[in-house]
C-alpha cells in the first residue's frame, strides 16, 4: 500500500480549532494518530467511526509492550502501525498472525543501537518512523545501503511546523512527512507559520513529463476508470481547497471540471501510486458524466456492479408502480425469500454458467436489500476492506443450522441465537441475540454486561491532575481547562451571572412553551413530594422524637453538554431545587465554541433562579463547584448526570474531607431495558430502543422478548433497523446497538427476573397487563408502563426526573428526586417524667461503654429532681 507523501497528525481527542478539517485530511488518503495509553479508548471509538474516510497510521510505541492493544488498533482497522523494538520483537511472533508491511518501526536512538535497528530491518518490508527530525541524517546514512530500489519507506514526524523549504529538503529522501494538521492549511503558502497542502503534496512527486505536469487517473468509488487527466501543483491545491476534482488542461490551464457543464465532481480521495509520478483521484461524479460525449466514462457507459447499483438506485427512488423491482422494495418478506432461493440455487449450481447466473441473480437481490436499506456499493466495499485488515480472523465454521444438512428454515422455526464472533456487520444495525434457555447463568451475566469503560486507573491519571489544578489555582486553570477540552480558545470568562440578558434566553415560541409545560408538570410532580409536616413520635411518656426537612443550602447541578447538550437535564436538577427551597443554585455546563451557553439552558436558570451558571464541563467544573474559585461560589452538593470524568471527578470531590461536598449518584452512560410480549408493536420496541441508543456509543439498550416467534423478533430487527438508518445519529446508535442484546425468555416471570438482575436505568413495560406487572419490579431507576408511555415522555415533560442511576447502581440508589435536594435533621425534647422514664436506660449503656460523662448528664439532673422535690 504506497503512502502520501504528506500525512497529517490529527488530535481526535481534542480537535485542533484551527488547520485542516478532518474532511480534508480525508481527500489526502492517510491520517496519522498518537495512541498512547490514556486516550487508548478513544483511539478504538475513533478508527472504526472514521474507517474508510482514511488510512491510518497510528503510533503506539507507548503502549504496554504485550501487543495485545497493538493487535486491537489493527483489527479496529489501523493500516499500519508504529511499534518500539521490543513491541516489534513480540508482534512478529507468529501466534500473532501480523503482516511486516502493517508494522513501523519507531527509532529511538540513545535507546537502541545502529545495529538494533538494522536488524530489525534487515530484508523484510517494516518501514521507519523517525519521531525527531534530528534524526534524520543518522536514519539517512543507515539507509542508504538498502539503493532507492529496496529501501524501507521513511515517516518523518515533526514536532514544530517546519518552514516549506524544510519540508522540501526532507522530501529527498523520500519520506512521508507528518505534519500537525493544525499546522496546515489548503489555502495559502503565505500564511504566517502555516503550510499549504498542495505544496508539499506536490513536492512529494516526481513527474516524468516534460512539462512537469503529473499524470491522473480520475475513477469512481468503484476503481471504475472515468477517464485520465493531468495535474499541476497548482491544481492539486485547488482540489484540495474546493474539496472537488480540479485539474490542470494542457491548453486552458486550471480546469474546474464540470465548472460549465455542471457535471462537478466531489472529491472522495487522491492517492499517489507506486513510484510517486502518477495520481488516482477518487471522486463522485454528478450530472450526466465524466466524458464530454455525456457518458459516464471517457470510455463509454460503466457496466457490472455499479451500473447495477445506479440501475437500482434510480428505481428506488421512482421505480414504475407494478414492475418487479417496486414490488421487491415494498416487500420484504418477498425480498427475503428471494436472497434465500437464489443463495440456495447458488450453492446447488455445478456447472460454471450455472454458478456465473445464480451468482449475478443473488448479487442482484441483495443489491437490492442493501439499495432499500441506504447501503451503497462502496459501504459493502469499505466493509471488506475493514474485515481484510483484521489480525484475528472468525473461526469461519457456519451456524449450526445451515451444517445439519436440513434446507432453509422456516420463519417460525427458533433463531439460535447468533455467536457473537459471527454478528452480521455488513451495514446492518442489529442486537445480537440469545436464548435464555439455552444459556447459563453465568453465560447471562457476561451478556449483560454493560460496554467496558476506560479503566478506573486512567481516567483517575486524567481526572487527579484536574481537581489537583482547579483546586491550588482557581479561576486560571479552569479557564485553560474548558478552552482546552471544550475547545473555545477566545473564552475570557468562568462564570454568567444572573440576571441573564434577554438577548441570551431567545427562543422561540414553540420551544419557549414546551419547556414552560415541561417545568410546570415537573414543578407539580416535585412539589408533591414534599413532606408535609415534620415526623413527631412519642417513643415512651414523656420523650418526643421528631424529624423534619431543610434544603440543602448550595447546590451546584451539571447539566451534561459533551455529545449534546441538554437543557432538559437543566429542568429535571432545577425545578426540584427550587422547589425544595435551595438558597444558591449554580448551573454547570460545557460552553459552545463561541463561549456561549445554549438559551434553552440560560432561560431555565432564570426560571429557576439559578444564580450564576459556569462555563465549564467535565471534571475541571465539578472542582470548581467543590472547591470554589476566585468567580464560582463553593456548593455543598453536586448533582447531574456526565461522562466518565464527571462521574468520576464527582466521586473524588465526594471523597475528600477537605471539600466537604456530597453528590447525588453515579449516573452515566444512558441505557434502556425493554419487555415485549406478543402484543407489543414492533416498531414502538424499536422506537424505545433507538432512543436511549442515540445518547452515545457507550449507552447500551437491552430486549427481553417473552416468547416471540422467529417473525416477531424479526420484524422488531427490521424496525429497528429501518429507522437506525433514518436517524441523524445514526453512527452513535450504530456504535451503542453493536454491544446491545435482546434477550429472548419464555415467560414473564423470567423477563423480570433478567430485567431485575440488569437494573437498568429505565424499564419499558410493552406487555398485556403492564401495570399489574409493576409489582414484580424490584430494581429500576424509571418504569414506563404500556405502550402508549414512551421512555422520551419522561425524558422531557411527563413530570419524573430523568437524573437516574446507570451501570446497575439502580440496586442501591433512587434517581433524582426532592428528597435529594433536602436533609433531615432530628430532634427529642423530653419533659421531668420522660427523663425519669428513660434515665436508668440511658445510664446504664452509658456505664457498659465506660462513657462516665455520657452517665453523669442524665444523673444529675435526676438527683436535681430528687432534690427539688
Ligand atoms: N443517567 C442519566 O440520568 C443521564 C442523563 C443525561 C445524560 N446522561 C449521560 O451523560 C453523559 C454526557 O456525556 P457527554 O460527554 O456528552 O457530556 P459531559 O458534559 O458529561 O462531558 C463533556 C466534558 O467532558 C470533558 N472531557 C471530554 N473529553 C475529555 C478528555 N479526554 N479528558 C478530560 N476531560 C474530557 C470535557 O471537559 C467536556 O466539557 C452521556 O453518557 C449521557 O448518556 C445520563
Ligand atoms: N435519557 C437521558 C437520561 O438517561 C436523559 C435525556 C436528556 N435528553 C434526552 N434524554
Ligand atoms: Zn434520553
Amino acid at each position: 500500500m504506497a503512502t502520501a507523501p504528506l500525512i497529517p497528525a490529527y488530535d481526535f481527542v481534542v480537535p485542533p480549532a484551527t488547520g485542516l478539517s478532518l474532511q480534508s485530511i480525508s481527500h489526502l488518503s492517510w491520517i496519522f494518530i498518537a495512541v498512547t495509553p490514556e486516550n487508548y479508548a478513544q483511539a478504538l471509538e475513533f478508527i472504526p467511526q472514521t474507517f474508510g474516510l482514511f488510512n491510518f497510521l497510528v503510533e503506539a510505541s507507548s503502549l504496554p509492550s504485550d501487543g495485545a492493544q497493538i493487535k486491537e488498533l489493527l483489527n479496529a482497522g489501523a493500516s499500519k502501525v508504529i511499534t518500539s523494538l521490543e513491541q516489534l520483537k513480540l508482534l512478529r511472533d507468529p501466534k500473532f498472525q501480523i503482516n511486516e508491511d502493517r508494522l513501523i518501526l519507531a527509532i529511538a536512538r540513545g535507546k537502541n543501537t545502529r545495529e538494533d535497528f538494522e536488524n530489525a530491518i534487515r530484508d523484510t518490508s517494516l518501514g521507519v518512523f523517525v519521531p525527531d527530525v534530528a534524526d534524520v541524517a543518522f536514519v539517512h546514512g543507515w539507509l542508504e545501503q538498502y539503493g532507492t530500489e529496496n529501501r524501507p519507506s521513511v515517516f518523518i514526524s515533526f514536532e514544530s511546523t517546519p518552514t516549506i523549504e524544510e519540508a522540501f529538503e526532507l522530501m529527498k529522501v523520500n519520506a512521508s512527512l507528518i505534519i500537525d494538521s493544525k499546522d496546515l492549511t489548503v489555502d495559502s503558502a503565505k500564511e504566517k507559520g502555516f503550510l499549504s497542502v498542495g505544496e508539499i503534496y506536490a513536492s512529494g512527486l516526481k513527474s516524468d513529463r516534460s512539462d512537469g505536469l503529473f499524470t491522473t487517473l480520475v475513477v469512481d468509488e468503484q476503481g471504475v476508470a472515468l477517464g485520465l487527466v493531468y495535474s499541476s501543483k497548482e491544481s492539486i491545491k485547488e482540489s484540495l481547497k474546493t474539496g472537488s476534482g480540479v485539474y490542470q488542461s494542457r491548453k486552458r490551464g486550471l480546469w474546474y471540471k464540470g465548472a460549465t457543464s455542471g457535471a462537478t465532481q466531489e472529491l472522495v480521495r487522491i492517492d499517489i501510486d507506486c513510484d510517486g509520478d502518477c495520481l488516482r483521484f477518487t471522486v463522485r461524479q454528478k450530472g450526466k458524466g465524466f466524458c464530454h460525449l455525456e457518458t459516464r466514462t471517457c470510455f463509454g457507459e460503466s457496466t457490472g456492479l455499479g451500473a447495477l447499483q445506479a440501475t437500482l438506485t434510480s428505481r428506488f427512488a421512482s421505480a414504475p408502480e407494478g414492475s418487479y423491482t417496486a414490488r421487491l422494495f415494498k416487500d420484504p418478506a418477498l425480498l427475503k425469500a428471494k436472497i434465500m432461493e437464489e443463495a440456495e440455487e447458488l450453492c446447488e449450481a455445478k456447472t460454471k454458467d450455472d454458478v456465473a447466473w445464480e451468482a449475478a441473480d443473488l448479487l442482484y437481490f441483495a443489491f437490492t436489500k442493501c439499495v432499500s436499506a441506504g447501503v451503497t456499493l462502496a459501504d459493502v466495499e469499505r466493509n471488506l476492506d475493514a474485515k481484510s485488515l483484521k489480525v484475528v480472523r472468525r473461526k469461519g465454521d457456519a451456524k449450526e443450522k445451515w451444517t445439519n444438512g436440513t434446507k432453509a428454515q422456516t420463519a417460525a422455526a427458533p433463531i439460535p441465537p447468533p455467536d457473537s464472533a459471527q454478528k452480521d456487520t455488513n451495514g446492518r444495525i442489529e442486537m445480537k441475540r440469545y436464548f435464555a434457555s439455552e444459556i447459563s447463568s453465568g453465560e447471562l451475566d457476561g451478556i449483560l454486561k454493560r460496554p467496558s469503560q476506560k479503566s478506573s486507573d486512567t481516567i483517575m491519571g486524567i481526572v487527579n491532575p484536574i481537581i489537583k489544578a482547579v483546586k491550588e489555582d482557581g479561576d486560571k486553570a479552569l479557564l485553560g481547562y474548558t478552552q482546552k477540552f471544550d475547545r473555545c480558545p477566545d473564552l475570557k470568562s468562568t462564570v454568567l451571572r444572573a440576571p441573564y440578558a434577554e438577548s441570551l434566553m431567545t427562543l422561540t415560541p414553540e420551544v419557549k412553551a414546551a419547556i414552560d409545560l415541561s417545568y410546570e408538570n415537573i414543578l407539580k410532580f416535585h412539589a408533591a413530594q414534599k413532606e408535609a409536616k415534620p415526623l413527631e413520635v412519642e417513643t415512651m411518656p414523656g420523650v418526643r422524637c421528631s424529624r423534619f426537612a431543610r434544603p440543602i443550602e448550595r447546590v451546584g447541578l451539571y447539566i451534561p453538554g459533551g455529545t449534546a447538550v441538554l437543557p432538559s437535564t437543566a429542568l429535571m436538577l432545577g425545578v426540584p431545587a427550587l422547589v425544595a427551597g435551595c438558597k444558591t443554585i449554580v448551573f454547570a455546563s460545557p460552553p459552545r465554541p463561541d463561549g456561549s451557553i445554549t438559551p434553552e439552558i440560560v432561560y431555565i436558570a432564570h426560571k429557576v433562579g439559578a444564580e450564576a451558571i459556569v462555563l465549564a464541563g467535565g471534571a475541571q467544573a465539578v472542582a470548581a463547584l467543590a472547591y470554589g474559585t476566585e468567580s464560582v461560589p463553593k456548593v455543598d452538593k453536586i448533582l447531574g448526570p456526565g461522562n466518565q470524568f464527571v462521574t468520576a471527578a464527582k466521586m473524588v470531590v465526594s471523597n475528600d474531607t477537605g471539600a466537604t461536598v456530597s453528590i447525588d449518584m453515579p449516573a452515566g452512560p444512558s441505557e434502556v431495558l425493554v419487555i415485549a410480549d406478543k402484543t407489543a408493536n414492533p416498531a414502538f420496541v424499536a422506537s424505545d430502543l433507538l432512543s436511549q441508543a442515540e445518547h452515545g456509543v457507550d449507552s447500551q439498550v437491552v430486549l427481553i422478548a417473552v416468547d416471540l416467534s422467529a417473525d416477531q423478533l424479526q420484524a422488531i430487527d427490521d424496525e429497528l433497523h429501518a429507522q437506525a438508518m433514518a436517524l441523524p445519529r445514526v453512527d452513535i446508535v450504530r456504535g451503542a446497538i453493536d454491544h446491545s442484546v435482546t434477550v429472548v425468555v419464555d415467560s414473564v416471570e423470567k423477563a423480570f427476573e433478567v430485567s431485575n438482575l440488569y437494573a437498568p436505568e429505565h424499564l419499558i413495560l410493552q406487555i398485556a397487563d403492564a401495570k399489574a406487572c409493576v409489582e414484580k419490579v424490584q430494581n429500576a431507576g424509571s418504569v414506563f408502563i404500556g405502550q402508549w408511555t414512551p421512555e422520551s415522555v419522561g425524558d422531557y415533560s411527563a413530570g419524573v426526573n430523568h437524573s437516574l442511576p446507570t451501570y446497575g447502581y439502580a440496586k442501591q440508589y433512587s434517581g433524582v428526586n426532592l428528597a435529594t435536594y433536602v436533609k433531615h435533621i432530628t430532634s427529642s425534647e423530653l419533659s421531668a417524667e420522660g427523663l425519669r422514664n428513660l434515665g436508668s436506660a440511658v445510664m446504664d449503656l452509658a456505664a457498659v461503654e465506660g462513657l462516665d460523662a455520657h452517665r453523669m448528664a442524665v444523673k444529675i439532673r435526676l438527683d436535681h429532681m430528687t432534690k427539688a422535690a
